[in-house]
């Protein structure tokens, strides 16, 4: 593939990452930030301390505070802000009024209230006007791995083949190898239910638990992931992929996960406030916590994990306690549903 235009909008840890991909690809990269003193850092020192520190950012990166700017005559418009911030990243790409080729979002969460994923979000807010190519991309990536070019395999989905063509030909390199699907349902909702689980699997170790926690979280985890997923309209089998165990895999185990990292504090006895503001960085599972209780109760669909986890984080139930109902339930077979 030609060298093309790409804008990626977010200058956090995974935004900086992926356009350090891009433009290791040789592509033109141009990254939005929301705050001048970041864009000016990141153009001035080809750093980014505060997300992503010990990285030097190539020289085919510029970044901006101007969406129009970032976005003008671009091939490919990359969007890596919170699940928070994507009606309003949405909103600001529909003002510039620029027809986009290729649209991928690497965001991962559910929303609150709405129980929409995030592409489910773009389109309530018109993105199909804009383009009619839209994808995600996820799967097991830290940001701090990927800025290394250590090596990394991701999933793109698009409910358009030719879009999850596009954006694996646009991402692809010897380091970061990109597989295709067309189930945005469960790749979406992959990214998104893993951290949930992670959660759990901190505040398991936080408690002193141990690898047998752990396990048990993550397989009965994939397992309460999957069936909600397939009530949803997902595919199953994408549950056992990059964006579902892969990802289950490397968010419950990596010393980079930040949800990984907020529930052990949780487990530690540390307010979830307090967590929070520690951690300085997005950790999209607390939010997902709340989206998917409201959605496995709407859909009618049993996620013991989850609902342990979300008395622990919004009701005050003791991690113990929790723990101890979920080991208390009912005998059943391992795969009842
Ligand atoms: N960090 C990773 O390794 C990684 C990997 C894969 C996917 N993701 C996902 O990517 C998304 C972004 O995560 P991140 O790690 O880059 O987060 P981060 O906390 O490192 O950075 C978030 C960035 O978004 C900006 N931001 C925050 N709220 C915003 C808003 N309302 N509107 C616009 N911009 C806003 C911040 O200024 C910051 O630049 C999340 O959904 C996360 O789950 C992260
Ligand atoms: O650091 P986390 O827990 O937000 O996870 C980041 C990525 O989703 C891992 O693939």
């Amino acid at each position: 593939m030609g060298a093309k235009k790409v804008a990626v909008l977010g200058a956090g840890s995974w935004g900086t990452a992926l356009a350090i991909v891009l433009a290791d690809n040789g592509h033109d990269v141009t990254i939005w930030a929301r705050r001048y003193s970041q864009a000016k850092e990141m153009n001035e020192h080809k750093t980014n301390e505060q997300y992503l520190s010990d990285v030097t950012l190539p020289e085919n990166i510029t970044v901006t505070t101007d969406v129009k700017e970032a976005v003008k005559e671009r091939d490919a418009v990359i969007i890596s802000v919170p699940t928070s911030g994507i009606r309003e990243m949405t909103r600001q790409l529909l003002e510039a009024n620029r027809k986009i080729p290729l649209v991928v979002h690497a965001t991962k969460g559910i929303e609150p209230d709405t129980l929409l994923r995030v592409s489910e979000m773009m389109e309530e807010e018109g993105i199909h006007k804009l383009s009619s190519n839209l994808a995600v991309l996820s799967g097991p990536s830290h940001a701090e791995e990927v800025a290394r070019r250590q090596p990394t395999t991701v999933t793109v989905s698009s409910q358009v083949m030719n879009a999850a063509k596009m954006s694996q030909d646009l991402f692809m390199n010897t380091q970061f190898r990109v597989y295709t699907s067309q189930d945005m349902v469960g790749v979406e909702l992959g990214g998104a239910l893993k951290n949930v689980m992670a959660l759990g699997v901190g505040l398991a170790e936080g408690l002193g638990y141990g690898d047998n926690a752990k396990a048990a979280i993550m397989t009965r985890g994939i397992a309460e992931m999957t069936r909600l997923g397939t009530k949803l309209g997902a595919d199953p089998l994408t549950f056992a992929g990059l964006s579902g165990l892969g990802d289950l895999i490397v968010t419950c185990t990596s010393k980079y996960s930040r949800n990984w990292r907020a529930g052990y504090r949780l487990g530690r006895g540390v307010s979830l406030d307090q967590v929070l503001e520690e951690m300085g960085m997005v950790v999209e599972g607390v939010k997902t916590t709340q989206a998917v209780s409201q959605l496995a109760k709407k859909e009618g669909v049993e996620v013991p994990i989850t609902t342990a986890i979300y008395d622990c984080l919004f009701n005050g139930q003791s991690p113990v306690r929790a723990g101890q109902l979920l080991m208390d339930r009912d005998p059943k077979k391992e795969t009842e549903h």
